[in-house]
């Protein structure tokens, strides 16, 4: 009998590993393949960072071993760095905040490794993302909020096509964090008590700024930081270093709290303010990926839940479809810190994914603060 062929994806971390299990269990021919997208290895200092590193290799290949499936390791580190690292820095020097795993889902794990697996004849690709793949009523392809409460990673896979989506399997959406684990040391899996991959593969440290000088050789360049009205307060160190919200770091004292509120790349300002001035009623975006639905005719809108960055726990709201392909979105309560870069991407009631987009400005008029 034909078995279906899929191609895992393993980072050599426990949600993947089980992954694959639960494939072979449910009888697919499993193919294990562990990506190579990015390792700082100039200097050989950092041959074993992010999620592709030496010990995430060797992990996924011991996994897979086990598992008794065939394993690779493929190259990517071109795609990645044209389409993830290049994006990453271009989006810190406009003064906005990229979200590099929406990208790399949609053209790294998704677009290149699903097109090779189906043109060495497979039928699928998975992965250990906590996400449901759905076939609708309507006849489109949706995500489901995860059937874990405690992770659901929807939000970074918003940009997957119906093509993409047809095509995928995501065996561990449908169960808790812990029930993965529990399934991983029953069957022995060496990866069973790893920790969750941190959030930037490919920045350990989290100093952004540090990353983009490394690559680009451009310094970050000082500028004033200024109120709302434009009046100097003090100097910033570079418009890479801020997040709209962020108040950590800034090394200015005031007497007060501040707060980044804008990110002005053109002047090279970063605009601080209260706590009360970050909150924003509205916010406008473009690149619109529609998943539940096929689309909205300009002038239209809907209802939905969004959340305006990964841990956004949700906001009820209003989305209309403006003229160029942009959307504009009213919220029911005022969010905090809408930061450009981000995606903003709707729910229905049932947790389906209805569709996604990328900020471009949070609205200007506030009404008065949720408490
Ligand atoms: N370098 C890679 N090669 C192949 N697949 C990968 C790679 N990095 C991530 N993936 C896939 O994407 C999924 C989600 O990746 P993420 O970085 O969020 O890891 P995670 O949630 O900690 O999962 P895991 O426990 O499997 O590492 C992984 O479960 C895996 O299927």
């Amino acid at each position: 009998m034909y078995k279906k062929k899929v191609v895992v994806g393993m980072s050599g971390g426990v949600d993947s590993s089980v992954a694959a299990y639960l494939l072979k269990e449910q009888g697919y021919d499993v193919i294990g393949v562990t990506m190579q997208i990015w390792q700082d290895d100039k200097d050989g200092k950092n041959s074993d960072a992010g999620c592709c590193g030496l010990s995430a290799v060797e992990d996924a290949r011991r996994v897979a071993d086990k598992l008794d499936i065939p394993y690779y390791v493929m190259n990517f580190k071109d795609e990645f760095k044209n389409k993830v690292i290049d994006y990453f820095i271009d989006e810190y020097m406009k003064g906005r905040t990229p979200n590099p795993c929406i990208v790399c889902n949609r053209y790294i794990k998704w677009e290149n490794l699903l097109d090779k697996s189906l043109n060495i004849g497979c039928d699928y690709i998975a992965t250990g993302h906590y996400a449901r793949v759905s076939l609708l009523p309507n006849g489109r392809y949706a995500l489901k909020v995860s059937k874990s409460a405690l992770k659901d990673q929807t939000y970074a896979l918003y940009k997957l096509t119906q093509k993409q989506l047809s095509r995928t399997l995501m065996p561990v959406g449908g169960y808790e964090k812990e029930q993965i684990r529990q399934i991983a040391r029953q069957i022995n899996l060496r990866t069973a008590n790893k920790p969750d991959s941190q959030e930037i593969c490919f920045v350990s440290d989290k100093n952004y700024a540090a990353f983009i000088e490394e690559n680009t050789g451009i310094k970050p360049e000082e500028g004033s930081f200024v109120d709302a009205s434009g009046k100097v307060l003090g100097k910033h160190r570079g418009i890479s270093r801020y997040t709209i919200g962020q108040r950590k770091g800034l090394g200015i004292a005031l007497g007060y709290p501040v707060f980044v509120k804008e990110i002005r790349a053109d002047s090279n300002e970063v605009v601080l303010g209260t706590d009360f001035d970050v909150y924003s009623n509205s916010l406008t975006a473009d690149s619109v990926n529609w998943m539940s639905i096929e689309g909205l005719k300009e002038g239209e809108s809907l209802r939905a839940k969004a959340k305006i960055r990964y841990s956004h726990k949700g906001e009820y709201c209003t989305v209309k479809a403006d003229i160029d392909g942009k959307i504009s979105v009213s919220f029911d309560s005022p969010v905090r810190a809408v930061t450009p870069g981000q995606a903003v991407v709707f729910y229905d009631e049932e947790g389906y994914v209805i569709g996604g987009a990328s900020i471009l400005n949070s609205g200007t008029e506030r009404k008065v603060k949720a408490v």
